[in-house]
């Protein structure tokens, strides 16, 4: 058994992550395989249970490759591994050997770490650089000019993704070092759970003898009296023995509401850097590296022009949305194999475009473009077909199309009751003419900005 779980573990360190692996498979310990099961003695509930579900597929499969077939995985809770299997043993080249225990009692505290949350998979413009520089900053180790650095920002940002690759990548740099990373939420709960079962000592022992602590979400803390006291002489410990601490947030210390002043006190001790909403260009950025990688799993995957651009232009709320975007259309393009066109991607994404939608309407549109070329309102709905009007309708028309997510027959209604035909034609025109028209592109894109606030 030690054998097999052996060569399995030196194969799972490389999948998983050196973090995940020392944190949640190393304490486990393979004692038998029996009709498709393996058996694992492991030291906690806490940990099979994670190991159940973040892990199983990829333990699954690894014994399998290594000649023990395996469906399923059993768990004895209980005793922490006695020996060390025989890969373990020999650390891998650049590893500090150490105890076998003195990571395990470490392992249910921390989360696992993201292996797709790094550096070379975070892509830096304008709005994240300074955040970014200080991460990186932050992930080379040794004396840090700055303790805590912490890093604020609205949902789905990229927080995460960077508390993530400074771990990796601070680990990669010091195999030896203790990187511990945890949201807010879960260092309460390990906090109550060694209150209820009177091994604090043990829990402040465990947090105080890290090299790196991460808290992500700390605003979670906020209102929550003796998880702030336990919270704050961790941090007091860590920082006096030069121990490198990262937090993240919703919002600047300061506007937390319901944390203590010390602590908001001593979280402004560092450098705080916030994540600015993202620009096009960031957006834009985003897309074309996700856009890249799906590529290098599916080179024949045919994305059309502008598609991309209109992405970037019309979800602006955070990246999360953005990229789960990008996978459904990527999801429809390899099961439809079709290209994917700007119609393709309006289609599939009608509901995320609807929600996203920065409120523009076609009233405002209509109202906008009534007013910048001085004719009436009432002429975006009525029948004059003079050059001086019908134009104005064309472009107010095709912004429509382009800054709503309407359908043509909807935005055929606004417009007095107009089929989509008609709609359609306008929209052609416009974009004809674009292309040859310059003073027109410089009117399209005022109106444009001028809608978009
Ligand atoms: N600059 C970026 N480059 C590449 N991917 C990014 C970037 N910013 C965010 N992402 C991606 O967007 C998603 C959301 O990011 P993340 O979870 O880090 O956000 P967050 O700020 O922690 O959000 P929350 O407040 O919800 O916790 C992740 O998949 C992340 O990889």
């Amino acid at each position: 058994m030690d054998r097999i779980w052996g060569q399995a573990c030196a194969e799972l360190e490389q999948s998983v992550g050196p973090n995940n692996y020392n944190h949640w498979i190393k304490p486990l310990r393979l004692t038998a395989i029996d009709d498709g099961a393996a058996r694992f003695a492991s030291p906690t509930r806490f940990i099979s249970d994670w190991v159940n579900r973040h892990f199983a597929k990829e333990i699954m499969a690894v014994l399998t490759r290594n000649g023990a077939p395996v469906e399923r995985l059993r768990f004895d809770v209980g005793a922490v591994a006695a020996a060390r299997p025989a890969a373990q043993a020999a650390a891998p080249a650049g590893h500090a050997p150490e105890a076998p225990t003195a990571r395990a009692p470490r392992a249910d505290l921390g989360a696992p770490l993201d292996p797709r949350y790094t550096f070379s998979n975070f892509v830096v413009g304008k709005p994240n650089e300074l955040a970014h520089a200080a991460a990186r900053r932050v992930a080379e180790g040794g004396p840090v000019g700055f303790n805590p650095l912490f890093l604020y920002g609205g949902v789905g940002l990229g927080k995460t993704h960077l508390m993530h690759a400074i771990a990796h990548d601070y680990q990669t740099r010091h195999p030896a070092a203790q990187v511990l990373y945890l949201s807010a939420e879960q260092f309460m709960y390990r906090f109550v759970q060694a209150l209820r079962e009177s091994s604090i000592m043990d829990f402040k022992s465990m947090f105080r003898n890290v090299n790196m602590l991460m808290v992500d979400d700390v605003q979670f803390i906020a209102g929550k009296d003796s998880t702030q006291e336990e919270f704050f002489h961790t941090f007091n410990a860590l920082v006096d023995q030069g121990k490198q601490i990262v937090i993240s947030a919703d919002r600047a210390p300061a506007e937390i509401k319901g944390l203590e002043e010390r602590i908001k006190s001593r979280l402004s001790c560092g450098l705080i850097v916030d994540l600015h909403p993202t620009t096009y260009e960031l957006r834009l950025g985003i897309l074309q590296s996700k856009t890249e990688v799906f590529r290098a799993q599916q080179p024949d995957l045919e994305i059309g022009a502008g598609v991309l651009e209109f992405l970037a232009h019309r979800i602006s709320t955070n990246v999360r949305v953005l990229e789960g975007a990008l996978q459904r259309l990527f999801a429809h393009a390899s099961l439809l194999r079709r290209e994917i066109t700007l119609e393709v991607a309006q289609e599939c994404l009608a509901d995320i475009l609807r929600t996203n939608d920065r409120k523009i309407s076609i009233d405002d549109i209509q109202r906008k473009v009534a007013e910048h070329y001085n004719i009436r309102l009432a002429d975006m709905m009525g029948p004059k077909r003079a050059r001086n009007v019908a134009r104005p309708r064309q472009i107010a028309m095709y912004l429509s199309k382009q800054l709503t997510s309407r359908s043509l027959p909807e935005i055929g209604r606004r417009f007095g009751g107009r089929d989509h035909t008609t709609i359609m034609h306008g929209v052609r025109k416009i974009e004809e003419l674009l292309a040859e028209d310059s003073s027109l592109v410089e009117d399209v894109a005022v109106l444009k900005r001028m809608l978009e606030g």
